[in-house]
This record gives C-alpha cells, sequence and structure tokens, in this order.
C-alpha cells in the first residue's frame, strides 16, 4: 500500500508539474479568478510582453472592491473607482476573458461568485490576486491568494511556483451550541493559535462540528485561514459539498458530474497521513465572540471583559495590546455588552451570502434598529441579493430600520464611499479590524451575523444565546 497522504498533498500531487532540487515547483492552475484591484499591472505586463491569456476559460473577471453599494445607474462617485472599473472591462474584453461588470446580476465579491457560480470545484487549484482566496478551500479546492506579478504568471502560463507548505489540521469536535456559528469557530481558532500560528502551514479543518457546517459556514471558516497566518484553508468535500455544487451554471453535468464525485470521493486525508501540527478545539464550549482590539486574534467571549494588556509580561506584546486598546477607544475591564455601536455592517467575502442574511434576519424580525446606530446590509453577490429578496429579507431589514444596499465590498475594507468617520465603532461580520480598515481611525469589532443584527438593534453587544 502506498503511504498515507493527506487532502493537501494529494492535490498538490496531482497538479505538481516540476519540482526543482531545492523544493520550488511548478504547479497547473485549474481556475483562475481575477478583480479590479490587483490585475491592472498584470495585464499591462501582458501588453508589454505581447503575450496572450493561456487560458480565458480557466479565468473569470468580477468587479467588487470598488462598486458603489448605492444606485449603480447614477454616475460612479469616485473617478479613481470608476477608472480601475473600465480598465478592467478593457482588459477582459481585450484578453477574452468572461466578465461580471457592474450591472450583472451575477456580480458580487470575487469568493462569493466563485463557488456560486460552480466555478471552484473540489480537487481543483484555484488561485486570486486576494489574500482571502482561501475561502474556497471550503470545497476541497487549494485555493491560494496571489501578488500582481503572480497574477500575471498564471495569466501567461496558467502555472503558479509555489514551496509546498507544512499540514496543520484543526480539529473541531462537539456540537456548536444555537448562537454559535462557523465565524465564533474561526475567530476562537486565530485566538488559540494567534495570527501567525499559520505560517508556512496549510490547515485543514476536520471533526464533527466542521462536517455539521453548512458550506456557507465552511467557506466562514476558511476564508478567515489567512488571518491565522496560513498559506491555505481546506476542507475535505462530502455530501454537503456536493450538493450545493449540483447544478450551479458552470459545474459538471450528466455524466461528467459522475464522474467528477467520484474522484471527489477520493479526496480526504488517510488514516495515519502525517500532520506537522494538530490542534483541536470542542465546539461545545464555544460562546458567540466579538474581537476588542486591531488584530482579529484579540478576541472576547460575549460574555467577558474587555482584557488589561497590563498584565502581559513580555514589553512588545503588552504595548502593542495597549496601543489596540487605546485605538480602540476602550477601558480594561469594561464588560464586552456595555460596549456600544454607532454603526453594524452585515457583509463581506467572510458573513455576506444567503445563510448569514437569513441569521441576522431571524434577529431582525419584528424589531427596530437602535436610534443611534446606522446598520447597512450588503449581500455578498447579486444572487444572494436576489434570493434573500425572494424570501422577503429584505422587506424585514427595511421594515427594521437597516440599509439595504448592491452587492460588493463595500464597507470590508472602504474602498468605496461605504466608510466610517474616525472614532466611529461598528460591529462588522467582515474579516480584518487593523487600524483604519474600515476608514481612517474607524473602530471595528469582528462578530457573526447574528450578533452584528443584535448589536444594531439594542445599540450595544449583545449575547444572543439570550435573544427574544
Ligand atoms: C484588495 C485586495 C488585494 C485585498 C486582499 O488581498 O485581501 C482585499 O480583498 C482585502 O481584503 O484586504
Ligand atoms: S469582502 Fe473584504 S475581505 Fe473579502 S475580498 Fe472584499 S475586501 Fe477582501
Amino acid at each position: 500500500m502506498s503511504k498515507p497522504t493527506t487532502l493537501y498533498d494529494k492535490i498538490w500531487n496531482d497538479h505538481l508539474v516540476h519540482e526543482a532540487e531545492d523544493g520550488t515547483s511548478l504547479i497547473y492552475i485549474d481556475r483562475h479568478l481575477v478583480h479590479e484591484v490587483t490585475s491592472p499591472q498584470a495585464f499591462e505586463g501582458l501588453r508589454v510582453s505581447g503575450r496572450k491569456v493561456r487560458a480565458p476559460e480557466k479565468t473569470l473577471a468580477v468587479v467588487d472592491h470598488n462598486v458603489p453599494t448605492s444606485d449603480r445607474s447614477k454616475p460612479n462617485p469616485d473617478p479613481e473607482s470608476a477608472e480601475q472599473i473600465a480598465v478592467l472591462a478593457e482588459n477582459a474584453k481585450h484578453f477574452g476573458i468572461e466578465y461580471f461588470n457592474e450591472f450583472d446580476r451575477r456580480q458580487g465579491i470575487v469568493h462569493v461568485i466563485g463557488p456560486e457560480q460552480g466555478f471552484t470545484l473540489p480537487g481543483t487549484t484555484v488561485v486570486c490576486g486576494d489574500s482571502h482566496t482561501s475561502t474556497h478551500g471550503a470545497f476541497g479546492a487549494l485555493a491560494h491568494g496571489i501578488g500582481t506579478s503572480e497574477v500575471e504568471h498564471v495569466l501567461a502560463t496558467q502555472t503558479l511556483i509555489q514551496k509546498k507548505a507544512k499540514n496543520m489540521r484543526v480539529v473541531v469536535d462537539g456540537k456548536l451550541p444555537d448562537g454559535v456559528t462557523g465565524k465564533d469557530i474561526i475567530l476562537s481558532i486565530i485566538g488559540e493559535i494567534g495570527t501567525a500560528g499559520g505560517t508556512g502551514y496549510v490547515l485543514e479543518y476536520a471533526g464533527g462540528a466542521i462536517r455539521a457546517l453548512s458550506m456557507e459556514g465552511r467557506m466562514t471558516v476558511c476564508n478567515m485561514s489567512i488571518e491565522g497566518g496560513a498559506r491555505a484553508g481546506l476542507i475535505a468535500p462530502d455530501q454537503t459539498a456536493y450538493e450545493f455544487l449540483k447544478g450551479r451554471p458552470k459545474s459538471p453535468k450528466g455524466a461528467a458530474w459522475d464522474a467528477a464525485v467520484r474522484y471527489w470521493e477520493s479526496l480526504r486525508s488517510d488514516d495515519g497521513a502525517h500532520f506537522d501540527r494538530e490542534i483541536r478545539l470542542d465546539a461545545a464550549k464555544l460562546p458567540p465572540i466579538v474581537t476588542w482590539g486591531t488584530s482579529p486574534e484579540d478576541v472576547a467571549s460575549i460574555t467577558g471583559s474587555v482584557p488589561d494588556p497590563d498584565k502581559i509580561a513580555d514589553e512588545a506584546q503588552r504595548l502593542s495590546k495597549q496601543r489596540a486598546l487605546n485605538y480602540m477607544g476602550l477601558t480594561a475591564g469594561t464588560k464586552i455588552t456595555d460596549i456600544k455601536l454607532d454603526r453594524v455592517f452585515i457583509g463581506s467575502c467572510t458573513n455576506g451570502r444567503i445563510e448569514d442574511l437569513r441569521a441576522a434576519a431571524k434577529i431582525a424580525a419584528g424589531k427596530t434598529v437602535n436610534a443611534n446606530v446606522y446598520a447597512m446590509i450588503v449581500p455578498g453577490s447579486g444572487i444572494v441579493k436576489e434570493q434573500a429578496e425572494a424570501e422577503g429579507l429584505d422587506k424585514i431589514f427595511i421594515k427594521a430600520g437597516f440599509d439595504w444596499r448592491e452587492p460588493g465590498c463595500s464597507m470590508c475594507l472602504a474602498m468605496n464611499p461605504d466608510k466610517l468617520k474616525p472614532e466611529e465603532r461598528c460591529a462588522s461580520t467582515s474579516n480584518r479590524n487593523f487600524e483604519g480598515r474600515q476608514g481612517f481611525k474607524g473602530r471595528t469589532h469582528l462578530v457573526s451575523p447574528a450578533m452584528a443584527a443584535a448589536a444594531a438593534i439594542a445599540g450595544h453587544f449583545v449575547d444572543i444565546r439570550e435573544w427574544h
């Protein structure tokens, strides 16, 4: 019998084109997603060297970061954004790449539309000039975020230069309590291993609590692998993944589907496969999580308080956490439930999918957004928006006083007009809480969609396990 291998090893081996003696390898890329922020120089490079896109049919472009989330029939208020959007449209046309523009009903955040279209498939290698490409690993795809020069390399050759990463398994067993979600799982993991804990590793999430997650929940977990420093995150595909993908526009059909499923069934880590590191978590013990600082590792339980950085022994660490507290305008010892909000953002490639909107709507139904809060809901894609509207979720939100917007990255990173003002405090379902991430001097607390919706209504954080 051959040596037991991990899921990562299998996908890697199936795509390896060449390996040099020092381990530098060339891997074949099956799927390339392109957005407007990291592609202009890559296309320019192709033009300068007179190259074509090697496999346009394996490339899909969409505009997401710069689009306004207000009425798009009006001119874009930001000329720089408008220019970046126009450049992508022109490049897609020139190089013969399929492109979802800002008026296309399929437009949305790149990591939402890939799976939604069945472009992302188990066992494939997926790249995008975007760090949260790890999202696609939820389907058992090896998905790497790449830089602009690599985008050019993939466009030209359909291959990527990589060194093999180490394997880490994250086992999450037990049953998640009601009100605790995939977002709380991944924030807890990052709280545990730190933002550098995954450096040099591809993480495979396993265990009963991961298996029990929907594809949306799994994507949330894999999405934030990168916040834990990892190169990618993976979950072995199973019936849940196949059901999500079946019948999607770009999924295989008929006999090709059956053959694909037979191959996908082989995509799991063998018993006895070697992992360089393994960590374990009991889902039953997890509370809803709220971040208090300026790093995703700064996690607190909803029942907890803002920690006291003065108690940290390591000086660099102490200074950095003191600075975070200062930036966030918080005092050590403040109960998390006493933190008041000015803004709420529900959306992003972490938590802007239909299940996320359903969870938020369930909390918002029949309630009213607090008078001190401006809360916005930004669906992850046009298809998510349509689905939500078909289910009447938009009406629930609008009636409660939420602002119902057009799809895009929006205030996840504030590259469009959706921004926090200095010192505004926001409960956000996104994945990054760095200084200035949602606007200059803006203060971000990362939470799950239900926690964000409840905070919008109460005006402060609340424990949704006690929501009624
Ligand atoms: C703009 C893009 C390069 C960036 C990324 O790579 O992640 C963005 O999506 C983000 O979330 O910060
Ligand atoms: S939603 Fe946020 S994290 Fe995701 S791709 Fe857009 S900017 Fe990056």
